[in-house]
């Protein structure tokens, strides 16, 4: 089957060399039929030599020994699958008795060196089932996401490239809140920037509550059902939320009252099990630059702030149910922003860290789910803008960049689904107006006397 499949792109790289002009897929073909070839030809020496194999079984030692035929050689992982993908290949390797998906991960770097492919990444599909992804060149270079029209769902979205190649996701329903940390210029406000873009076609209402005077968020004002520029704002924007949430618990008992006669399984628990008439639309809260809403200077703005901290930790812990989800964003996210910040991180099950400057940053997004994790964030390098590490609390990350989506695209997109954008009862105070604003005059800048 493995070989037919070489030989089938082998037709393939044959028929592109016939034509004069040879179009980018054959260049494709022809560089994934290299790599499968290399890969398939040099498949068991190579997993002798990193010490993927496994001595042949007794019997077999022992009929070799009856008929005096020579020792029956060790035996590699046996290739279940393999798959050609634009970025590379991807191998289903089913492991023999005594292997274990540890020493095929241990080895992955080995392994890239013997396939002479640029990035090798294993994991465990089943039990005795691994995959191994390999890419032939640095897909984060230049991401390009490949066509997903069969991948999204409700709340899903594509959202950035891994380095194996495969699309990485944000799943509300299964991690309903994120926090994504990094230094200035590390690339956040464009990964966030592809959350609304990928959010926008979607059933969904927005709001942003962003603290840089609503540059990022503003300009996509028309998908937004509510946004605040200034933490006064924000803190009214939570406390609508968290009535609103009030209001959806108050919806689900009343459905679960009209149930109780139904079997078990269709009592609502949650939004997602209410019919589809009545139930509410999910709200997605996309905070920028978190630290604002943090910090105070007076006693006043103290109050407000333990307002805001409150109604976060609140969301935080009872909005999956109502359909609410946190996207927080922030350059740090730590204890030394005062009181149930640490809650509140608790609470954001899916980490991102893009590039940060210290390790006590990366350890406020990994340091409670992974050491490699930590380590990883701070070796990106300054100039690989947008590369970030995404964990989740199972300990599992992955390297991933998003597309560079510019706020022009962004804003397109927005504009094209302008229509979606729901009416949030009790939000409706803070949907944005749309109308231009009056132009802000330059900021005086006074001119340095010239140095005698
Ligand atoms: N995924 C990406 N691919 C390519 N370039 C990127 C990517 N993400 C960010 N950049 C580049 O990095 C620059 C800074 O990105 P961005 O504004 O998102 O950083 P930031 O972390 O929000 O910074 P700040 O905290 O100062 O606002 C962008 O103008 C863009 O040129």
């Amino acid at each position: 089957m493995t070989w037919l499949l070489v030989a089938l792109m082998l037709v393939v790289a044959a028929a592109g060399l016939l034509r004069w002009r040879r179009p980018a897929w054959y260049w494709l073909t022809f560089g994934v039929t290299l790599a499968a070839l290399r890969v398939l030809v040099r498949y068991g020496s190579v997993m002798d030599a990193c010490g993927l194999t496994v001595p042949a079984p007794r019997w077999r030692l022992a009929l070799a020994r009856m008929a005096d035929r020579p020792v029956p050689s060790p035996r590699a992982p046996r290739i279940l699958r393999v798959r050609p993908t634009r970025t590379g290949l991807v191998l289903r390797l089913k492991l023999r008795p005594g292997q274990d998906a540890f020493d095929v991960s241990a080895s992955a770097d080995r392994l890239r060196h013997s396939f002479g492919m640029y990035g090798v990444t294993s994991r465990e599909l089943r039990s005795g089932v691994v995959e191994l992804r390999m890419t032939g060149y640095d897909v984060l270079r230049r991401v390009q996401m490949p066509s997903l029209a069969a991948d999204t769902g409700p709340m899903r979205v594509p959202v950035a490239l891994r380095e194996d190649g495969s699309v990485h996701y944000r799943d509300y329903r299964a991690v309903p809140h994120a926090l994504t940390l990094g230094a200035t210029e590390s690339g956040k406000s464009v990964y966030q920037r592809n959350l609304v873009a990928g959010l926008a076609p979607l059933n969904v209402a927005l709001v942003g509550i962003d603290c840089k005077q609503g540059v990022e968020l503003f300009p996509l004002a028309r998908r937004f059902s509510a946004l605040a520029d200034n933490p006064d704002t924000a803190a009214d924007i939570l406390d609508a939320l968290v009535a609103h949430m009030e209001d959806v618990y108050r919806l689900i008992r009343s459905h679960q009252a009209i149930s109780v006669s139904v079997p078990d399984a269709e009592i609502a628990a949650d939004i997602w099990d209410l019919p589809e008439d009545i139930r509410p639309v999910p709200v997605v809260v996309l905070v920028d630059e978190v630290a604002e809403l943090a910090l105070f200077a007076n006693k006043e703005q103290e109050k407000r702030r333990d307002r805001i901290i409150t109604a976060l930790v609140r969301l935080a812990q009872l909005g999956r149910a109502a359909g609410i989800y946190l996207e927080i964003c922030g350059q740090r996210f730590g204890s030394e922003l005062g009181k149930g910040i640490t809650m509140l991180r608790a609470q954001l099950t899916g980490r991102t860290a893009h590039r940060v400057n210290d390790e006590t940053s990366a350890n406020m997004a990994f340091g409670d789910i992974s050491p490699d994790a930590v380590l990883a964030a701070i070796t990106i390098p300054a100039e690989a803008r947008g590369v970030a590490i995404a964990g989740d609390s199972t300990g599992g990350w992955h390297r991933i960049r998003a597309p560079h989506t510019s706020l022009r695209q962004a804003l397109n997109l927005c504009n094209k689904h302008a229509d979606r954008t729901p009416h949030l009862p009790g939000l409706d105070a803070f949907r944005p107006a749309l109308n231009t604003p009056a132009p802000v005059p330059a900021p005086a800048v006074e001119s340095a006397p010239a140095a005698a």
